[in-house]
Parts: structure tokens; sequence; C-alpha cells
């Protein structure tokens, strides 16, 4: 017999995130009726080994093959596993909300590709799931991210913002929520608008890769010796992507040819140009909030770079700081909103709305998966 999810009252929830840096899957439990945060549970971290983060780039852009199938099994085995963990700490979770690994996203041609398989999840640690959050966002008009906004308005409240804020995800990808804590719900017209700004540390990463046999530009400490190249900045700010209008999505490498613009530059010239680059695109995308946020509350490895930091205080006009600063976790802050979402979707709320995704109307997406063991 399958357990009962609760109609009513607060859930405690986990979440899952396997995050476009390919570094490891985030879990984390978030105490909500689906609207209102009551409080954050544990939370664990499970990395990939080098030999799975190889088989996961091995499968980065493609849609099904071998290469996803392969991939496919290492997120499930790390998600099982960091699961398993998580239960024993916690065993009174009653939902998991499962996003699994992104490996394509283009949602106006083939849609977007979160591989993972939730049913098998839910028979392995006997829980409920909720899994593919993305797929009837796109289906139906939307971007099929970013998801993370409908949660970014319940820590709002849950911080007791009195005026618009907006929350900054500093991953691989960037993506920026504002948020008016003014309005009661997430779906009113005007409570959110949510996109992604651009690359992030994708790019950075990628170049000390190649050049340095690095994971991550470190505290910045390769960029902070060098010059940022105004020449190339210039370029990559010529994308159109940047003058289209909110809401707008991207995929991990829709800006791979970036690394291009700095392939004469010395390593530190061009990791400073490539955090610039990551810093402009988040300003630009400042630009298409209707009113300057009183502060941006930075989540995403990024607020661990001090020079990607120094970039984006020096140019925006609002103090931009690491979201501990009002107490949330900017490590698990991802994983937190897929607890909440999962809960969204078991209680019949939207988790999108056209202001975070562009979707024809608001939406809750996600499948619910039923452990059939007791
Ligand atoms: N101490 C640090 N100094 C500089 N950069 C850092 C530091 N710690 C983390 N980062 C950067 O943050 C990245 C990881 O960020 P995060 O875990 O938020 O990504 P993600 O969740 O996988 O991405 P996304 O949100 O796009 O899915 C690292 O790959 C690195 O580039
Ligand atoms: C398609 C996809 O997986 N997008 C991710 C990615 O990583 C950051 C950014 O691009 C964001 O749009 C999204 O993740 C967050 C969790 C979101 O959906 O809110």
């Amino acid at each position: 017999m399958a357990r009962a999810i609760s109609k009513t009252g607060v859930i405690r929830a986990a979440g899952t995130m396997s995050g476009t840096s390919l570094d490891g899957v985030d879990v984390a439990i978030v105490e909500t009726d689906g609207q209102q945060i009551f409080g954050f549970g544990p939370s664990h971290y499970r990395g990939y080994t080098d030999a799975e983060r190889a088989v996961l780039l091995a499968a980065l852009g493609k849609w099904s093959g071998p290469e996803v199938d392969a991939a496919t099994s290492v997120v499930d085995e790390a998600h099982q596993q960091v699961l398993q963990q998580l239960l024993q700490d916690a065993p009174e979770v009653e939902l998991v909300g499962f996003h699994g690994q992104t490996l394509a996203h283009a949602p106006r041609l083939q849609g977007t590709l979160q591989v993972g398989d939730g049913a098998g999840l839910a028979e392995a640690i006997s829980r409920p799931v909720v899994w593919d959050f993305r797929s009837d966002d796109v289906a139906m008009g939307g971007e099929g991210a970013p998801l993370a906004p409908f949660f970014h308005f319940a820590c709002a409240k849950y911080i007791g913002a009195e005026a618009p804020v907006a929350f900054l995800n500093l991953g691989g990808v960037g993506n920026i929520t504002y948020v008016d804590p003014r309005y009661d719900r997430p779906e009113n017209p005007g409570a959110l608008l949510a996109f992604d700004t651009g690359p992030a540390n994708a790019p950075v990463n990628d170049l000390m890769q190649a050049r340095l046999g690095l994971a991550m530009d470190k505290g910045g400490a390769v960029a902070r010796a060098g010059t940022v190249e105004t020449g190339a900045l210039e370029l990559f700010l010529a994308e159109p992507y940047f003058t289209r209008m909110p809401p707008k999505s991207l995929d991990r490498n829709d800006f791979s040819e970036m690394i291009d613009l700095v392939r004469e530059l010395s390593d530190a010239d061009a990791a400073a140009t490539l955090t610039g680059m990551c810093a402009a695109a988040v300003v630009q995308g400042v630009e298409h909030c209707p009113q300057m946020p009183q502060k941006i509350l930075v989540t995403g490895g990024g607020r661990l770079n001090p020079v990607l930091m120094e970039m984006l205080q020096v140019a925006l006009d609002c103090p931009v700081v690491p979201i501990e600063e009002v107490g949330l976790d900017g490590d698990m802050l991802e994983a937190q909103a897929f607890a909440h979402l999962a809960v969204r979707v078991v209680r019949g709320l939207p988790t999108s709305a056209p202001a975070t995704t562009g979707v024809s109307a608001c939406v809750g997406g996600g499948v619910l998966s039923v452990s059939t063991k007791t």
C-alpha cells in the first residue's frame, strides 16, 4: 500500500538539485504547506566522482542514446545514495522533489531534458517523488526555467521582506528573480519577474579546466591578477539575448563560443574578462527589473568569488550580498526550491507563471510517482 500524502498542513519535504556545474547532488529539507515556509531541515551533498562527471559531460547537449542512458544511471545512483543518507537522519520526510540533471534545454525546439527516473527513486526510497518539473511548462509555451521563483517568493516572505528584493543565483548559468513581497501570492501579476541572466561560472570553469587543469577559479584568484578586455566584453554584450525581453532561459552551453573571445588573452586577463562578462550580463538583467530591488541576495557558488561580487557591487546601485546575510543557505537554496515545489504540485498549486517562464497561463508541472511499498 502506498503512503498517503497529507492534504492539508505542513509537509516535511526533501528536494534535490544536480546543477549545471556538474559538481554533485544537493539535498535539503523544507517544512512547508506549499505557500508558506515554516522552517528548514538538514541537508546533504554527494559529489560526483571524476569518472561520473565524465559520463555526464559526454551526455550534455544530447537528447537520447547510450550517453544519455549512462548519464541517467549515474544520476539515479547518486540520488538514491544521498537520499538514503538523508533519510537516516530524517526518516519523517514525507515527500521528495527530484529535479534530476538537465542534459539539454531548447524549449522552443526539442524541449527540455532532465534525466533521472523518479518512479524508480520512489521505489528505492519508499517515498512519493515529484519529478519532471519542467515539461508541462514547456508544453504550454513556457521556457521551463527558471522554476525557483515561486520558492523565492516564499523566501522573501519568510525573511520578512517588505520592499522588492532580488534573488540572484550564480551557478553554471545565472538566473535572477525579482520579488515584490507586497503581493499575497506568487502568481499575482507584478509579484515576480524571473529569467536567466546569462552564463555565470560555467565559462570561467571551462577556461580553468582547459588552460590550468583546475575545476574553478577559486576565490577569483586568477581573475584578480588580470584586467577585463573591454573589446571582448562589448562583443559579448552585443549578443541579442541581452536585449530580448524576459522571461528567457539558457542551456549551459548556449554561450560556449564566448571562450573564443578570450583565446588570445593571458590566463589572468581571460579569467578577468569571463568573470566581467558574467557580471555585465547580471547588470543588463537588473535593468529589466520593474524597479531597483532594495537588495540583491546572491546564492550559488558565484557568491564565493569575491572578484565577481566586487564587480557586481561596483556596477549596481543597491547592496549585493551573499544570501547568508538574511539567514538563508546559498549552497542549498535550489535543492530547497524543489522540496517546496514538490509540495505545491501535490497540493495542486501552480509552480510557474507568465512572468517567470513566459508560459501562457499559470501551470503546476511535475509528475507524482508513488512507491508501491508500505
Ligand atoms: N570558492 C569559490 N570561488 C570561486 N568560485 C566558486 C567557489 N565556490 C564555487 N564557485 C563556483 O560556483 C560553481 C558552483 O556553483 P553552484 O553549485 O551554484 O552551481 P550549480 O548549482 O551546479 O549550477 P546551476 O545553478 O547553474 O544549476 C563552481 O563550479 C565554481 O565555478
Ligand atoms: C533548464 C535548467 O535546468 N535550467 C537551470 C539552469 O541552472 C540555473 C538556470 O539555468 C535556471 O534556469 C535553472 O535552474 C534553476 C534551479 C531554476 O529552475 O530556477
